[in-house]
């Protein structure tokens, strides 16, 4: 079941399959700079209909060359066209849109001076680097990209990027030279055409941040993507329901002669007297998603506090592991969600049992830190467990895969290890699906399946039990049978998506609250 939306390729794929084109004879490589150059151009006349200023900025490789055509069709198109660029010899293909441009106007020098000398434009265009980035831009290209990125009325909001901002690692979303704290004062772009694919730079932070608005520009070469498609680990963005396949609204409806145990049955494990609120956010967003029956398990002393709504939630007191083994013998029971409010050492005692039986389980919060502190446990789990660490519990799961995120070798021109690679490397350890949670939340399976999810727009999402209703979200999923890796990724969706519709204001106890709403856009 492919249901996730646009494949992401990362830039040794693209440049793969790029090759493949030229050397089975679909395009020239002066074709697909041509297509692209003018792709860029007519997405940047279609987001600024009256010609105007235009400063192309032009790099040494094919990402120049693309600027080159781009400053061709602007100048053809009524925009007045000044183009800086390095006195350097490019590719051939870059030479030709090179010296077809010089029939039509000078190329000035790339530096800060001549950008900062020129008369204010009214769109800048970023074509410096791109996927061919190898190391930090030096100081000369870097003043270029701070004056992009500064405060300054005439630069602001009007950079479109060639298919990416300048500076930025397509493989990791990195900007390379950029410490953390400097990033506000990269350039950030309205608009971003890339081509044929997004690539994890595009989805990936600060990338993301950076980019803009996202287009994709079609170049032609999508046959030999997909002929190429089975060489690769399957890599797809996902940002709205949208963008999941046309299955989605069959996939979360119910049929009309299913009764309450064909829809499952998800347990949703409590901690003690005082905690009780996450698990119940939990087990509320479990029933909204249409799990059959959703049981909340507290220890007993702790039973009085569930006494309230919802009331079609059942209750069931477990005080241990016998306790939860014995109920877990109940062969209608689909999923179990081990963590919110839990307690470190009650997940810790009820997770071998839990694991035992090798049913879907969601492992959150209090299940994780108990995971981390016990390699045994870690051991113990199968590929129909999600776990969903936030960064901190990562890196206190995998601390090796964390590290190898640290940006400092790539800074140096070492190879990248992005949030992608990471997620890969903790699932395919663990053997669970690992669901990192950010505004760029990375779903990853054991076979190599992973996901992006982008949730930038959706900043009140950062409260407090919103990881709560995430997990429950995708134990209801799970309940009703719904694969892991897609309960995790459609979890993320649906859980953002929510958000969206709430708008400013939200608090955790509003997200299962807004997900029928959700479920009607959706014509489930
Ligand atoms: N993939 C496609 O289907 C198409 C891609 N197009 C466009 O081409 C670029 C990629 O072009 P490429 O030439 O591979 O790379 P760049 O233009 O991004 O940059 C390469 C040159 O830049 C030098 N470089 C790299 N990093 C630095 C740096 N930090 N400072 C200075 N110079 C740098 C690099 O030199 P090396 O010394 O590293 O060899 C190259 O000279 C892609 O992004 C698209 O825009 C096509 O036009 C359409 C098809
Ligand atoms: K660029």
């Amino acid at each position: 079941m492919m249901l996730f939306g646009s494949e992401i390729l990362t830039t040794a794929q693209m440049r793969a399959i790029e090759s493949d084109a030229i050397d089975s004879g679909a395009a020239t490589g002066l074709q697909l700079m041509e297509r692209a150059g003018t792709l860029a151009a007519g997405h940047i006349r279609l987001a600024n209909p009256k010609p105007g200023r235009a400063v192309i900025l032009c790099g040494p490789g094919n990402n120049g060359g693309d600027g080159y055509v781009v400053a061709r069709q602007l100048h053809h198109a009524g925009w007045s066209v000044r183009v800086l660029g390095l006195d350097n010899m490019p590719g051939p293909d870059a030479a030709h849109m090179k010296a077809l441009w010089q029939e039509l106007g000078p190329i000035h020098p790339l530096s800060d001076e001549q950008l900062h000398g020129e008369a204010p434009a009214d769109i800048y265009v970023d074509a410096i680097f791109g996927t061919g980035l190898t190391r930090p831009a030096d100081h000369r290209i870097m003043a270029i990209l701070k004056r992009l990125g500064s405060d300054d009325p005439r630069y602001r909001d009007k950079l479109y990027a060639i298919d990416c901002v300048s500076g930025l690692c397509l493989d990791c979303g990195a900007m390379l030279g950029w410490p953390d704290d400097q990033l506000s004062r990269a350039p950030h772009a309205r608009m971003t055409i890339a081509f044929d694919s997004p690539k994890p730079g595009h989805l990936l932070r600060p990338g993301c941040l950076l980019s803009g608005q996202v287009v994709i520009a079609d170049i032609g070469i999508s046959a030999q993507r997909r002929a190429a498609a089975t060489q690769r680990q399957p890599l797809h963005a996902i940002r709205r329901p949208g963008d999941a396949a046309p299955g989605l609204p069959r996939l979360l409806g119910k049929s009309p002669e299913g009764h309450k145990y064909r829809h499952g049955h998800a347990i949703i494990v409590a901690g003690a007297a005082g905690h009780g609120g996450a698990a119940r956010l939990s087990a509320r967003a479990a029933l909204r998603l249409g799990a059959g029956l959703v049981t909340l398990c507290p220890p007993q002393p702790a039973m009085p506090e569930h006494a309230g709504p919802p009331d079609a939630l059942m209750r069931r007191p477990i005080d241990d592991g016998a306790a939860l083994a014995d109920l877990l013998t109940d062969g209608r029971i689909s999923s179990i969600c081990i963590g919110p409010g839990c307690g470190i050492n009650r997940a810790a005692e009820l997770l071998p049992t839990a694991l035992q039986t090798r049913l879907p389980c969601i492992l959150d919060a209090d299940a994780l830190s108990a995971i981390a502190r016990d390699d045994s446990l870690l051991a113990q789990l199968h590929d129909r467990c999600v776990l969903t660490p936030h960064e901190g519990e990562f890196s206190r799961l995998f601390p090796d895969i964390a590290a190898r995120l640290h940006k400092a070798e790539h800074q140096a021109g070492k190879t990248c290890h992005s949030r992608i690679d990471a997620t890969r490397d903790a699932s395919a350890r663990s053997g669970a699906v690992v669901l990192l949670k950010g505004p760029d939340t990375v779903v990853a399976a054991p076979t190599g399946e992973c996901c992006i999810h982008s949730a930038l727009d959706v900043p009140w999402l950062a409260t407090a039990g919103s990881g709560d209703v995430l997990a429950g979200m995708a134990a209801g999923l799970l309940a009703r049978a719904i694969p892991p890796f897609h309960a995790a990724g459609l979890a993320a969706l649906l859980h953002a998506e929510a958000a969206r519709q709430f708008g400013p204001g939200l608090i955790a106890d509003d997200l299962p609250e807004q997900i029928p709403s959700v479920l009607r856009a959706l014509e489930v």
